[in-house]
């Protein structure tokens, strides 16, 4: 296969890069280079359009580029920032999310993407998952290597938050191989595999409430910078009275927005994660909130929340983004504001151009920096009607 020697021009959307040729014509390399390093690729593909290639040499490393701090970081490539300083980092994510959402808009919508984004960096840049998957092998931690079909040992993984990392490796001694999910509790670092039936408290902090979480049940990874994340949507949604949670996992915003005094519908289709919401509802006197088990794909929950009516809603749906039901929602008489939290800008864009026909307008959004260390991020869009 051909090589070529390029100069990366800037990241993309998933860790990729952009190159040049000469020609113009466009390179997209594979993650694990960054803006302004001269390097040798090897083309992998070649596309009616564009070339997809892999770095084979460094020939010229970016002028902030570090030695990464995890013996494995080359091997796992969980952590491919790790080779630069982190407001280096969230400076690049900031780039990458600017561009990516007027290019996921698409020509008829790129106009009324916001001027400019909020940036809410992470308190720890390494050290803050409360939250992080495992391979166990003979009764050891490993990771997924990168080209290679056998895990590697890893005796402590950085990105874990210290009591995570620390007891991970004691509790994969009393397991049998499988892939599991670990996670500890900031209240009382209680560290669990999904495997156990003990619940988690994960405390809301201004809120005075605590999350209630089953190990294997979602929460927010970096709980530190959740804590802002959930300030930032509580305060833009602070004078509507009634709101709906949609994708509620345990309550992570709907309990809030209770013990704030709104009236509120939390709508969850994994039932570990409602009743997580209603043991903590139940616990913090929260008469003001309901919650309802079911799959937001499904008629019976889009009426009970049609029902509802609320004037605000936040959405927080997974990575592969809304269901298209929720289009309907865009035309709902009572709906004032929507906080519409991504994890995926490209899906996320594409699942908000009904609203916008509709005449809804993106009035703010924000970068919550909730992965440093690797090319993900958290990106919130304010949305309201014209
Ligand atoms: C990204 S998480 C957000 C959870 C919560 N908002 C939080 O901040 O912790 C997405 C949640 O959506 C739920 N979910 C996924 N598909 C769903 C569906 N079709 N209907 C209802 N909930 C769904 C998942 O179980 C998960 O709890």
């Amino acid at each position: 296969m051909q090589e070529l020697e390029l100069t990366v021009e800037r990241l993309i959307w998933r860790g990729r890069a952009l190159a040049r040729l000469e020609s113009g014509q466009v390179v997209i390399l594979e993650p694990g280079v960054f803006p302004g390093e001269r390097i040798l690729a090897q083309v992998t593909k070649s596309t009616g359009d564009h070339l997809q290639a892999r770095c084979t040499r460094l020939l010229e490393p970016a002028e902030h580029r570090q030695e990464h701090p995890c013996p494995l970081g080359d091997l796992c490539g969980g952590c491919r920032f790790g080779v630069l300083p982190y407001q280096v980092q969230v400076k690049i994510k900031h780039q990458v999310l600017q561009t990516e959402i007027r290019r996921a808009l698409g020509r008829k919508w790129s106009g009324h993407a916001p001027e400019e984004i909020l940036v809410f960096s992470s308190p720890e840049s390494w050290g803050y998952r409360w939250r992080g998957q495992t391979e166990v092998l003979d009764g050891r931690p490993h990771v997924k290597a990168l080209g290679r079909n056998h895990p590697l040992h890893c005796p402590r993984c950085l990105l874990h938050a210290p009591v995570l990392a620390v007891e991970l490796p004691r509790i994969c001694q009393d397991l049998p191989p499988g892939r599991y999910t670990m996670a500890a509790s900031p209240l009382d670092h209680k560290v669990l595999a999904h495997t156990s039936p003990e619940w988690l408290k994960l405390p809301l902090e201004k809120s005075g409430i605590s999350l209630q979480v089953r190990p294997g049940s979602f929460f927010q990874a970096n709980w530190r910078l959740n804590q802002d994340l959930v300030q930032y949507v509580l305060s833009r949604l602070a004078h509507l009275d009634s709101l709906a949670d949609l994708y509620a996992g345990a309550g992570n915003f709907a309990l809030p927005c209770a013990a704030g005094g709104h009236k509120v519908l939390a709508l969850e289709s994994d039932s570990r994660a409602a009743k997580g919401a209603l043991r903590a509802a139940r616990e913090g006197g929260l008469n003001n909130l309901r919650i309802h088990t079911g799959d937001l794909r499904r008629r019976e929950a889009m009426q009970t929340l049609k029902k509802f009516a609320p004037q605000g809603l936040i959405l927080d749906p997974p990575r592969s983004g809304a269901g298209r039901n929720l289009q309907s929602l865009a035309g709902l008489e009572s709906l004032q504001r929507l906080a519409w939290i991504s994890c995926d800008v490209v899906n996320t864009c594409r699942d908000l151009k009904p609203f916008l026909e509709a005449g809804w307008r993106i009035r703010e959004a924000a970068m919550f920096d909730m992965f440093p260390q690797t090319w993900h991020m958290e990106a919130v869009f304010v949305l309201g009607k014209s």
